[in-house]
């Protein structure tokens, strides 16, 4: 399984469909779109935040269950960066430290179970997508998802900024897997052909010097 790693707005959805066409393999997607509680969330964060984590924490579970069947299925973000998610919120008065503790404690024995529910507990690679404030905000507004404009609720920008501060530390520390970073603003790999191929060559390269790739 590859697993797609980055900021809102970083790509992941785009990637996965692309790589995973390009490998034969399947994608599996974050649940936004038919998400009931999303919008909620971005409506009243204090309220939702508890309930969105566990939202995303069992989806994202039964999806690293079915991705991990075959090599090279995609994952269009990791499990590791929800938790990131909660912590920041957490830290932002969102939720209390005994909803923190009640999240932490499930994460981690899902995790436990997840050897037997399915065939490995890490990916073989994770590819994570670094882009830049300019970058995150440009593409959030080009996909134009209401709840996520920042003309929506002016403490926005600060929370997009404060998440990627906390990615650059959280990619540093990463160690479940092998890993990888590609450069989400030169790399145009939706729009640009040529930059499609040389992101699919990077991912392709680490992928065979693992030996998931032939
Ligand atoms: N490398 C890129 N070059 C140009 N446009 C891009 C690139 N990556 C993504 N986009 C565009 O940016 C928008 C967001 O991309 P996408 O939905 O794939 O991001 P995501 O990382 O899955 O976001 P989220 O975390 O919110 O689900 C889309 O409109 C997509 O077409
Ligand atoms: N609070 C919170 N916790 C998560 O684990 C999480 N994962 C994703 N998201 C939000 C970001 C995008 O708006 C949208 C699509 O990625 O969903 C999250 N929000």
């Amino acid at each position: 399984m590859i697993v797609l790693s980055g900021a809102i707005g970083a790509g992941k959805s785009s990637l996965a469909t692309i790589l995973s066409e390009h490998l034969g393999t399947e994608a599996f997607y974050e649940q936004v779109d038919n998400n009931p509680v999303l919008p909620l969330f971005y409506k009243d964060p204090k309220k939702y935040a508890f309930l969105l984590q566990i939202y995303f924490l069992n989806k994202r579970f039964d999806s690293i269950k079915k991705a991990m069947v075959q090599d090279n299925n995609v994952l269009d973000r990791s499990i590791y960066e929800d938790s990131l998610f909660f912590h920041m919120n957490a830290d932002m008065g969102r939720a209390t430290p005994q909803e923190v503790k009640v999240y932490d404690e499930l994460l981690d024995n899902m995790m436990q179970e997840l050897p037997y529910a399915a065939a490995k507990k890490a990916p073989d690679l994770l590819v994570h997508l670094d882009i830049s404030y300019d970058t995150m905000i440009h593409r959030i507004e080009k996909r134009g998802r209401s709840y996520e404009q920042p003309e929506q609720d002016p403490t926005l920008p600060e929370y997009y900024k404060q998440l990627l501060s906390r990615y650059d530390g959280w990619y540093d520390d990463y160690d479940y897997s092998p890993k990888m970073k590609i450069d989400g603003d030169k790399y145009d790999f939706v729009e640009n052909p040529a930059d499609q191929k040389k992101v699919l060559e990077l991912i392709d390269e680490q992928l065979r010097s693992r030996g998931t790739l032939k």
